[in-house]
């Protein structure tokens, strides 16, 4: 029975699935690198519950209740008694592959080890630790406590007891479950980031720039955000990453990732975390970069 969630990574996806797991009554730990990281994510998720308190989709009563079941945990062993360890740090396939060396040593042998990777093999991740039986992907959407769905994906030795805990877990969020096998990219981002590295390729080539594309695709395909501005919603290096493992993965040349793109993430430029991307968001509006 799963009570406890470790959640390693206090980004906008770490925070998020701490936020919805609160809300729905389980006692979560977060951790991060950084003791200042963990108090932005902590200050992220406080503006998420009062921001949900103001649109009456949660009570006050509930958004304390959600902040006083949170911890936070600088240090990988205040993970050691969680039933669930949902790990959401950067996306980066060495990174993730130490943190679960580290953190399996510490936990419980029947506790669930998890991944929030957009693109990653699970089964590959799964193999790095001492129990691929009870590993599995659950890969949330962003803003998680706006998206309905989460995916989840097998590796090849994920065990029915491990999927089924999993999937009792994420509908006790109030989530849709999608079912996705363990390719590269799984199913939503595998058609999702072709879309908007094409929509960069657009813009490399000049047949448009970042507000007619945006519009465009806004307009006409009725999309919530243009693809540049989701672009720089999800994170510019989030979406290199995404397009390498797609590329090398697949080893086909229609996901070969824009060089515009590498060169916004060479400099810096990952969007909205860093304040400038496609967009310039350090004045009172969104400005184009390009
Ligand atoms: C990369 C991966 O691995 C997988 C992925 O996640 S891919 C990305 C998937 N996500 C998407 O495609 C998102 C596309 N965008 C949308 O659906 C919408 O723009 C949206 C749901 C994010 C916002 O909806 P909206 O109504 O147009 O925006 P907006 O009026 O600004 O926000 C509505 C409410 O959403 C909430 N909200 C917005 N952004 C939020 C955030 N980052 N976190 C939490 N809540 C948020 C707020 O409560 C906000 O209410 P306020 O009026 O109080 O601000
Ligand atoms: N962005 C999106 O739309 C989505 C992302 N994902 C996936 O979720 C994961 C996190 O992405 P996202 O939240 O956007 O990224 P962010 O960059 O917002 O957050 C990542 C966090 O993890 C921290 N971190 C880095 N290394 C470690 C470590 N060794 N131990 C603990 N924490 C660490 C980072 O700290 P620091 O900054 O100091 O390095 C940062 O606080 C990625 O795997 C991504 O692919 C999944 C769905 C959607």
């Amino acid at each position: 029975m799963i009570k406890k969630i470790g959640v390693i990574g206090s980004g906008q996806m770490g925070n998020g699935i701490a936020h919805v797991a609160a809300l729905a009554g389980f006692d979560v730990v977060m951790n991060d690198v950084a003791a200042d990281r963990l108090k932005s994510g902590m200050a992220t998720i406080n503006g998420n519950l009062s921001r949900q308190v103001v649109k009456k989709a949660i009570t006050e009563d509930a958004r304390k209740q959600a902040l006083a079941r949170i911890a936070l945990a600088e240090s990988m062993e205040g993970l050691a008694d969680c039933d669930l360890v949902i790990e959401s740090a950067v996306e980066k396939e060495d990174v993730k592959r130490k943190i679960f060396q580290e953190v399996c040593a510490l936990l419980k042998p029947d506790a669930i080890v998890a991944s929030n990777t957009s693109s990653i093999s699970i089964t590959r991740l799964a193999a790095s630790t001492d129990r691929p039986e009870r590993f599995i992907g659950i890969h949330f959407m962003n803003p998680v406590p706006l998206m309905e769905l989460v995916e989840l994906i097998r590796g090849i030795a994920t065990d029915d007891t491990t999927f089924d805990a999993a999937k009792e877990f994420v509908t006790k969020l109030g989530k849709q479950v999608a079912v996705s096998e363990d390719f590269p990219a799984f199913i939503v981002n595998r058609i999702l980031l072709p879309m908007i590295n094409e929509a960069i390729y657009t813009l490399y080539e000049g047949v448009g720039n970042v507000e007619a594309i945006d519009a465009a695709m806004k307009l006409g395909a009725h999309h919530p955000m243009g693809p540049l501005e989701l672009a720089d919603f999800i994170g510019l290096d989030t979406c290199l990453s995404i397009m390498q493992v797609l590329h090398e993965g697949l080893a086909d040349s229609k996901y070969r990732p824009c060089p515009l793109l590498v060169k916004y993430v060479e400099a810096g430029w990952l969007g909205r975390k860093t304040q400038r991307g496609f967009y310039d968001y350090r004045g009172d509006k969104p400005v184009p970069t390009r």
